[in-house]
């Protein structure tokens, strides 16, 4: 098995074939809709809150509503659905989930998206959730994760998942690899490759994104969606507390499984960091898509199909030999 991440490839440019970067189309398709651009908040509590999704939503990007306010889900889709905008939230396993799926069923309040977000996405109670929701809402789309093997990916598709989430304990704010010794952190590229080459629907890579040429990097390995958290954080707009140290400012960003979102001390295998204030969301989202038309433009095409087919080279810690940060 190859074995590598982020900072250990480059892709190797092509001959361009476009006069400026902004012929270049960064648009993607996922289910029935196209969207800006390949990348969505993770569906966090420090990521996303119900104002930055329908923002997300009104200006054509993908987003996922987290799962962690269970009351406000459902007013929150009719009040999307109002605006005819593309509702798309997260789920749990437990009990009283099914019941929320009967209610959506009941009521003919059909999401356009339901992701299943749980720790280990390889189980039974993630296969018997989408034959549920496929059962009851046949006209989601059902993102199942998160999975971390070509088998996993093979068999939530099997059931009904239209795409999977791949990335067990990449992130910024996890400690899954510590607290366990398992996951896809330190090789979650080699981990997108291993299970793009079993998808046969589309793969949303999920964490350990730390600049934007890892976009095109996930993309180049068979992604077709990217997962995106810490560098979402610490924007004017991201939801959760902010704190002032020697004249900086810093917000917070903590893990889905951290005692800061659970409310106690049991199954932490998550944490929380304190990022310094970046601005504005909206500038971060337009140099992401600037930068995401340059790798296009590095690739020789003038669509996100041309990254696709770029050679790479794999060498160890490559990109930041050189460079002083
Ligand atoms: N992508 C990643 O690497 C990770 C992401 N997370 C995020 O943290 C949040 C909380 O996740 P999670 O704890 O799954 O959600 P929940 O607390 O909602 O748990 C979901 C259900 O799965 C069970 N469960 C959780 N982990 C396991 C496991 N390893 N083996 C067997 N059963 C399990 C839980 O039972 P019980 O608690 O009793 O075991 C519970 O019944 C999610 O948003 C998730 O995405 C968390 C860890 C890793
Ligand atoms: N192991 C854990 N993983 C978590 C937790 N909360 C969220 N996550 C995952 O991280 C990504 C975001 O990663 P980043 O590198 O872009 O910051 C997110 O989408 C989840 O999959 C957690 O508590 N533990």
């Amino acid at each position: 098995m190859k074995i590598f991440d982020y900072e250990d490839v480059q892709l190797v440019p092509n001959k361009c074939i476009v006069n400026s970067r902004s012929e270049c189309d960064t648009r993607v398709t996922l289910g029935k809709h196209t969207f800006k651009m390949p990348v969505v908040p993770a569906n966090m509590q420090t990521i996303v809150d119900e104002n930055i999704a329908e923002w997300l939503a009104k200006n054509g990007y993908f987003y996922i509503m987290h799962r962690f306010d269970e009351a406000a889900r459902l007013p929150f889709i009719k009040r999307m659905k109002e605006q005819k905008l593309i509702s798309s939230i997260s789920i749990g396993v437990k009990e009283n989930e099914y019941k929320f799926v009967d209610e959506l069923a009941s009521l003919q309040l059909v999401p356009d998206y339901i992701t299943i977000d749980i720790a280990h996405g390889h189980s039974n109670s993630v296969i018997n959730m989408i034959q549920y929701i496929k059962k009851q809402l046949p006209d989601t789309f059902v993102i199942a994760g998160n999975v971390g093997t070509p088998e996993a990916v093979r068999e939530l598709e099997a059931v009904g998942a239209d795409a999977t989430k791949v990335g067990i304990g990449p992130g910024k704010v996890c400690i899954t690899k510590l607290k366990t010794g398992f996951g896809t952190g330190g090789w979650q590229l080699a981990a997108v490759r291993r299970c793009s080459k079993a998808a046969r629907k589309p793969i949303i890579a999920d964490g350990g994104i730390r600049t934007h040429g890892d976009i095109a990097k996930s993309i180049r390995f068979g992604a077709t969606m990217v997962m995106i958290g810490s560098l979402f954080a610490g924007h004017e707009e991201s939801p959760g507390e902010t704190k002032v140290e020697d004249g900086v400012v810093y917000k917070e960003y903590f893990g889905s499984a951290s005692e800061f979102q659970k409310g106690e001390k049991k199954n932490v295998e998550g944490k929380k960091i304190w990022i310094p204030f970046k601005g504005s969301l909206e500038d971060t989202l337009v140099e992401m898509e600037q930068d995401l038309q340059s790798s296009i433009s590095y690739a020789g095409g003038n669509d996100l199909e041309a990254i696709r087919k770029v050679d790479y080279v794999v060498v160890k810690n490559s990109i930041f030999n050189g460079d002083i940060f």
